[in-house]
């Protein structure tokens, strides 16, 4: 082990309610609103082909004539608990909200910043205006936030000047006054997301950084930060020079998801996801795939069959309204969540090998399994395969605990379950009780000789 000053400060997942519960939220939802709303990927009739939310960044808009797009930022069809209330029928169970993105434009009436909300015709406090609506609904609030800061004149992607220092060393007091207030300002705010840590001047900050977040943590108890807010002292970011994750969740999964547990190395984790290939802000031509949403269930159990959760991000339009492709994904998800939540909440991994026909996901602290199915042989009939001692007790459908699936055992620990009804056009689950084989109960299966 390398003697670290500003690595890891714990190794392991976090064993406290917050993020017990955390661990168990399964289904988020990730809102990138801001400025960038307004032009939504495009400006003078040109197509910004990058992702919708960095188009100050692209020359085909003036920086200065981006920045006053906060004259027009008015949106009057803005309904924060429409929002929530949309929120909770998908059956998302917390929100990441974009409090100031890379533009540096601040969703909150910031006293460190003329460049807020409170500047522009619509005056009044976003974020408190997400906060209270998606608390009430029940819904834990995570808030999004970009050190880089494209409008801060102190911003520096590298210090490469005596001036570039003094100028940094302003603009890092400047985000630790953001931040504290933040925190003052949303208590009931779960966690902090960071963005925007990549560039060397951050990097370099690992004692500022790793102070900061100690007194963040500090500040409000049972915080919760990923692993994307600091560096080590050696530069390493997500994990420090031993390896050992920093931070309270592994933040690397951005529309990638793992295909096996080894991957995700014991820690907790979550995978952020764009509805397009690579769109958060709102963009007006969704162009490429546009993920349905048996999409992104599969993608919901895939992460929580590993352990993590799955969040859905939604770009509302510059006027306020979420957008009716994302209100129509939103519903059949929640329909699809209302019927099988139960093998998508406070699950986990099963420790069983990946099949053919879908996830298996595992009730935290009990023995029930789920099989969320996604693709049915053309025989009808899935075949099982469980781990050796463990026998299946009961097996049912999750949506009709009537209807009782026989397995027929084919091999040892190996079995079809015959399904009544073969063509299903949703995914489904099968409740598996299970328990453990008598331990001396012989096989009727001869071990192939080999
Ligand atoms: C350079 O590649 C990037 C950089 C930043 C991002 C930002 C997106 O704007 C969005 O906020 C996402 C969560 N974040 C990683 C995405 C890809």
């Amino acid at each position: 082990k390398i003697l670290l000053a500003h690595g890891a400060h714990r190794e392991g997942k976090r064993t406290d309610a917050v993020m017990e519960k955390w661990r168990g939220y399964g289904l988020g939802q990730f809102i990138h609103w801001g400025l960038y709303a307004i032009p939504g990927g495009e400006w003078n009739g040109k197509q910004y082909n990058g992702a919708a939310e960095w188009i100050r960044s692209w020359n085909g808009i003036p920086n200065a004539t981006y920045d006053s797009l906060i004259y027009k930022f008015n949106p009057t069809a803005f309904d924060a608990t429409a929002w929530a209330k949309s929120a909770k029928q998908m059956g998302a169970r917390y929100v990441t909200f974009t409090t100031k993105h890379h533009d540096g434009f601040c969703m909150w009436p910031s006293k460190y910043s003329k460049y807020t909300v409170a500047a522009s015709p619509y005056k009044k406090d976003i974020v408190k205006a997400v906060v209270d609506a998606y608390d009430k609904e029940g819904i834990d609030v995570i808030l999004y936030f970009s050190v880089m800061d494209w409008s801060h004149p102190d911003w520096r992607y590298e210090i490469k000047t005596k001036e570039d220092s003094v100028a940094f060393e302003r603009f890092k007091k400047f985000t630790r006054n953001q931040l504290i207030e933040l925190l003052t300002n949303y208590p009931k705010a779960k966690g902090l997301w960071f963005d925007g840590t990549w560039d060397k001047s951050w990097v370099k900050q690992a004692a500022f950084a790793d102070d900061l977040e100690t007194e963040m943590r500090k500040l409000r108890p049972g915080l919760i930060i990923g692993s994307r807010f600091r560096a080590d002292e050696n530069g390493k970011r997500h994990f420090d020079s031993n390896g050992v994750l920093m931070g309270d969740y592994e933040q690397g999964w951005e529309r990638k998801i793992p295909n096996k547990i080894e991957e995700v190395h014991g820690n907790d984790w979550d995978c952020v996801m764009t509805v397009p290939e690579n769109q958060w802000g709102y963009n007006k031509a969704w162009n490429g795939h546009i993920k349905s949403a048996n999409e992104l269930l599969e993608m919901t159990a895939k992460c929580v069959s590993l352990g993590g959760n799955f969040v859905l991000n939604f770009g509302p339009q510059g006027d306020g309204a979420i957008r009716q492709e994302e209100l129509n994904l939103a519903t059949k998800i929640g329909d699809w969540m209302k019927l099988n939540q139960e093998a998508i909440y406070n699950c986990g991994y099963a420790g069983y090998e990946k099949q053919d026909w879908g996830y298996f996901t595992k009730k935290t602290g009990s023995d029930q399994v789920y099989m969320v199915v996604f693709n049915v042989p053309v025989s009808g009939a899935l075949r099982l395969k469980m781990p050796a001692k463990t026998k299946i007790s009961k097996a049912y459908m999750l949506a009709d605990r009537e209807e009782k699936i026989l397995p027929e055992e084919i091999n040892s620990n190996e079995y079809f379950l015959k399904l009544k009804k073969k063509d299903h056009q949703e995914p489904f689950v099968i409740v598996l009780e299970t328990g453990k084989n008598a331990e001396n109960k012989e096989s009727i299966y001869e071990k192939a000789k080999t």
